[in-house]
């Protein structure tokens, strides 16, 4: 891995010579957020689920609804980024697989039974099974015959001659294929039309962690990337006005903290935008082979801090909520869960969704182990949180030395009914005490055990609410 970060680190230095030029706003967070039919702020909590789809024929996840149950249960989440590909969507040129969308319709029903949310991910990696990675279909994948072989890291499969090939026809930075990339748009297009009116699904991660091929990052994302976006937004629109497109920057320096070059998307709906950002971090430092211990802890945390900043940046200029759409850590290594503790504070200081990297058992990576049993992760990612808050929040913070979890937000028109908390048993045994800034007897709260889902309705008082909640003794 760290010949791989080295060979990729030379073009991101220079780029991160121009991204200085962007800078980057120190901001105070999200500006906006995803909101449910009610109009609460929604604090997104889940797994990316999962990386055994992107070999499987069928392109389904080996999880079945069990782990979903599971999952919902022991770590209190409220949201998935689900895993689908264009090879399964698109298999022949302009043929649609209608069978695989209703295999999918299934997986979102399981996280809809639970109030769930869902956001449907067009994954790829080394873009597609003919160059040795996953994603895009062969029809598409068009090499010129130069080589593209597995490689070990997974991550050099990107330079591999074949590969980038294949990245340049798909962006037509050859000028050869300028149809991939309407076959792309009207790819989710289809995928649109066909979840339009399904209420847990919250949106569509237009493209995960893209690479420009040949193109350097910033020129990448200014240009083909963001023209991507714009056409598929449109194409999207078509068919489908309300759900949330969400994009990615590029994946390799954003990852580390670098600053996006993306531009603002238009979005032609009539209303607001509805455009949000899902970067993923991984710090380098970690990326390259270290551990969250002594020096590397040290510039991991400022990697993160530098990811804080300009991924707020990026989402200023769009105007858009934020969700941490991966992060993960092979759980084997030293100070690994303090890093993913370090990740989710950071993520709450933005008020960020989060999705963790992933759900799939026994990589030594997520909270399964290979019996499905729960991992030492589990109860790191079981963190208390807001899942859906009455107003606008402005302040989010879970300290877990004293598992006191504290929440501020302001009134909002047309917001109705209550925040509500996930709180987990191993901290919250015998639930919770909550204080309000509101004068007491004016807000009431209501705790269920069996959810584990403390509900607080407070007044519309045009001040600001703060809320605290510790562990009952
Ligand atoms: C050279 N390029 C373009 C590159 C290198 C490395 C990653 C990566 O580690 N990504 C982090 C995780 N994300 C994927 C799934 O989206 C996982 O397989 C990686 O662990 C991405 C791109």
């Amino acid at each position: 891995r760290a010949v791989a970060a080295a060979v990729l680190a030379v073009p991101i230095a220079l780029s991160a010579v121009e991204a200085a030029s962007w800078g980057t706003t120190t901001g105070d967070g999200t500006l906006r957020y995803v909101t449910d039919a009610q109009g609460r702020a929604l604090i997104l909590r889940g797994l990316n689920t999962a990386s055994s789809a992107k070999s499987a024929p069928d392109g389904m996840p080996d999880y079945p609804e069990s782990m979903v149950e599971q999952e919902h249960r022991l770590l209190g989440t409220n949201f998935v980024r689900f895993l689908i590909q264009w090879r399964n969507v698109e298999p022949r040129p302009g043929r649609y697989d209608d069978v695989y969308l209703d295999n999918v319709a299934e997986r979102i029903s399981w996280y809809a039974k639970r109030g769930m949310y869902v956001m449907l991910d067009m994954h790829q990696d080394v873009y597609g099974p003919a160059t040795n990675g996953n994603g895009a279909p062969a029809w598409a994948t068009n090499t010129d015959g130069l080589a593209a072989k597995a490689q070990d890291p997974w991550e050099l499969g990107y330079i591999q001659p074949g590969t980038l090939r294949a990245f340049d026809h798909f962006w037509n930075t050859t000028g050869q294929h300028p149809e991939l990339r309407r076959h792309y748009a009207n790819a989710w297009k289809h995928v649109a039309q066909r979840f339009a009116d399904d209420p847990a699904v919250l949106g569509y991660d237009l493209m995960n962690e893209p690479w420009g091929g040949t193109l350097p990052g910033l020129a990448f994302e200014r240009g083909p990337l963001s023209d991507l976006y714009q056409q598929t937004t449109e194409a999207i629109r078509e068919v489908d006005l309300n759900k949330w497109v969400f994009l990615e920057p590029r994946a390799v320096g954003v990852n580390w903290g670098l600053a996006s070059g993306l531009r603002a998307i238009d979005d032609p709906r009539p209303g607001e935008d509805r455009i949000g950002y899902a970067p993923h971090v991984y710090p380098l430092p970690l990326d390259i082979g270290g551990q969250y211990t002594g020096s590397s802890e040290k510039w991991t945390d400022r990697t993160l801090r530098a990811w804080s900043r300009a991924v707020t940046a990026t989402a200023r200029r769009q105007n858009a909520p934020i969700i941490l759409g991966e992060f993960g850590i092979d759980n084997t290594k030293p100070g690994a869960l303090q890093f993913v503790r370090s990740v989710q504070s950071t993520a709450e200081a933005m008020r960020a969704g989060q999705a963790y990297w992933s759900a799939d058992p026994n990589d030594g990576w997520g909270p399964w182990n290979s019996d499905k049993t729960p991992s030492e992760l589990a109860p790191v990612l079981a963190r208390a949180y807001p899942r859906a808050i009455a107003g606008t929040p402005t302040r989010l913070r879970y300290d877990e030395t004293t598992a006191t979890l504290t929440f501020s937000f302001r009134d909002k028109t047309a917001v109705t009914g209550s925040t509500e908390v996930w709180l987990p048993p191993e901290d919250f045994p015998r639930g919770a005490t909550v204080t309000a800034s509101d004068a007491p007897g004016s807000w009431r709260q209501t705790w269920d055990p069996e959810s584990r889902s403390l509900s607080i309705s407070t007044p519309r008082t045009g001040r600001e609410h703060t809320i605290t909640i510790t562990p009952a003794r």
